[in-house]
Parts: structure tokens; sequence; C-alpha cells
């Protein structure tokens, strides 16, 4: 359906769930929702709509479309109120976190769960200052410190605002105490999902070690062997591969389809995460995502278009002139931007 139809859906839903309340439908989304209330709806020509979460009602409107609406992780792509549509095209920004306190001292890290350095810290607000432009509707970011605090840091610095604020869906209670019972307040937060899924290779009984030393004592080749081939994995650790399988398995799963619903995603991750999912974006082989080095705090930016990610590069300085000079969307962006600030 063309997106100009969607502008005209306005009715009324039942929610045949434990309450029997009327909500509005507008602009392709559920007003009056009860707070952190989530319902996926698909509109059919009859007018029937039915939710994933297994209750179903009745549409007063004739449209045909499938919506996912979430209070919570609703797409921002307009930063004003006007109508919201369904961008052809959405960012996904990846960030290396920032130095970490073992990243300085040369040691193995791997899953252990240390923090940013001072620099670490600049350089996260740094990477936040070079992104500052482009639209972020959700991030992804390790179960690991290092990656959360330079998503958090980063997001100081965007111009547009938003609170990013951590879900906490581990259990039931935790997803109930961490509601927020503003619909205000909801729209101008940024979800954030941990995911152990994307935390750095599990570096084995190699983390703890000083680099250095551990070259010198089992030989400079071995040592390289073990940080950069593919398939070898470090001594009761994981290789590239083995990482690269459940982060990029968790990329497919539960990343893209937020960038195919129409979301700008933001991931902050490490090295080797970071290392497997760009492997996936780029098709590189195995040989080709061994020279693949990640600085820490820089962000690589991709516009998903498509179904296709395309490689921008990282933003080279806060004003992002060549970024912006590639799409029309970003560019689009930036100036809501301008006029909301000034
Ligand atoms: O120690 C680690 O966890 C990683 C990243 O810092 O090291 P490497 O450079 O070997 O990938």
């Amino acid at each position: 359906m063309a997106n100009a139809m969607l502008h005209q859906i306005v009715g009324t839903l039942q929610l045949l769930g434990n309450s029997r309340t009327n909500y509005e439908i507008r602009n392709n989304s559920v007003n009056l929702i009860p707070k952190g209330f989530k319902v996926e709806v698909e509109f059919s020509k009859r007018g029937i709509y039915s939710s994933r979460e297994g209750k179903l009602g009745v549409i007063r409107a004739s449209a045909s479309e499938t919506s996912v609406v979430d209070p919570v992780l609703a797409p921002s792509n307009n930063v004003t109120h006007e109508p919201r549509t369904k961008p052809n095209e959405t960012a996904l920004i990846l960030i290396r976190h920032g130095e970490s306190l073992w990243n300085e001292k040369n040691l193995f890290t791997g899953c252990v769960d240390v923090p940013l350095t001072k620099k670490g810290v600049e350089e996260a607000i740094e990477a936040g200052r070079r992104i500052s432009n482009i639209p972020v509707d959700m991030i992804f970011t390790s179960a690991l410190i290092r990656a959360q605090m330079t998503a958090m840091l980063a997001m100081t610095q965007h111009r547009r605002k938003k609170v990013p604020i951590i879900m906490h869906n581990e259990s039931e209670q935790a997803k109930a105490w961490s509601q927020i019972y503003s619909e205000e307040t909801i729209k101008q937060s940024i979800p954030v999902i941990a995911a152990w899924q994307l935390n750095e290779r599990m570096y084995g009984e190699l983390q703890g070690l000083n680099k250095q030393e551990t070259a010198d004592r089992f030989g400079k080749e071995k040592v390289h062997e073990w940080r950069r081939s593919y398939d070898i994995p470090p001594p009761d650790g994981e290789s590239l591969e083995m990482c690269a399988q459940r982060a990029v398995a968790y990329f497919k799963d539960n990343i893209e389809p937020q960038l195919q619903s129409g979301k700008s995603v933001m991931i902050a991750a490490h090295g080797n995460s970071l290392r497997s999912i760009i492997m996936y974006l780029d098709q590189l082989t195995s040989q080709e995502v061994i020279s693949l080095e990640l600085s820490t705090g820089i962000p690589m930016l991709y516009i998903f278009k498509e179904d296709n990610f395309i490689r921008r590069g990282s933003p080279v300085a806060p004003t992002e002139t060549g970024v912006y000079a590639y799409t029309r969307g970003l560019a689009q962006y930036r100036q809501k931007l301008d006029e909301m600030l000034h």
C-alpha cells in the first residue's frame, strides 16, 4: 500500500484482553494504549486486525498494511509530530567501545567486564559528536559495561536529545518495575537492548594475560593465529567463527527486523563481535576478515535500503559533510533537527 494511504487510517480498535477498552487508531499508530503494552497489528482489507500476542479485534478502517506498534520502540524518523511514515532507508551505526582499562594495559580481555579509561570516555564522546545528526531509534549493546558506557556517553552528544533507557526484560518483575507511565516520556526515549550475543569473543585461558608476554612465551606466530585466524580458537576460547555464529545470528534475528521496520539502529560492541557482523554486512570471506582491524571509538555508518547494507564509512569529522552528501534521508533528518533546534 502506498504510504500516502497510511495517513488515512483512523478508527477504533477493541482489544479483547483483560480490558475491553477501545483504542483509537490514527496515522497507523495506536493512541491511548496502556503504558508499556506491546501489540503487533496487522490490518487487512476487511478491517480485521490480529495481534501476535494472541488477541483479536476489529478495526473500523479499511486499509491493507502490516504495522508493528510499540510505544517504546516506535521509530522517530520524524522529529516533529507530523504523520509518521516508514522511511525507505535507515541508518545502522556500529561503534567499537572506547579504550578499556585492559586495552590500556595490553591484556586479553574477551568477556571480562572491564570499564573504559578516561581516554575511552573521551573517545566515546567524540564518537557521539560524529553521529550527532544521524537518527537513532534503538540501541543494541553487548552485556559488557565498556560497550554500554560507550553507547550512553555517545548519546550525550546527540542533537535529538532523546534519553537512552536500558530495557530490563530479564524477568517479569524487572519488566514491570521499569515501566514508564507517560506516553510523552516514552516518545522521548530510545530503548537500549543489552545482549550477551554481542559480547567480545570469549578469549578462554588467555583472558587477563598480557598480549606481549603471551607472544614472548608462545611465539608471535601462534599468538597471531589465536588472535586473527578465522577458525582456530585460543585455548578453551572462541574462534572468530564461533563468535560470528552467535553475533550474526543475533543480528539477523533481532536487529535486521528493526531496520526493516524503519528504525535506525546503533550497535555498541567489540572488536571481534563487530568484525563478525561486518563480515556479514560486507560479505567478506574468511580470508578478508582476517585483516579487518577496528579502532576503538570510531563509528561506522551503513545505510540500509531495499534490503541491502550500503557502507558509508566513518563520519570523518564532526561536520560529517562527506556522509551527508550520500543520502537524501539523512540530509532531511539533519535539516529537521536544525529547524527544531533553532
Ligand atoms: O582482548 C580482547 O578481548 C580483544 C580486543 O581488545 O583483543 P584482540 O585485539 O586480540 O582481538
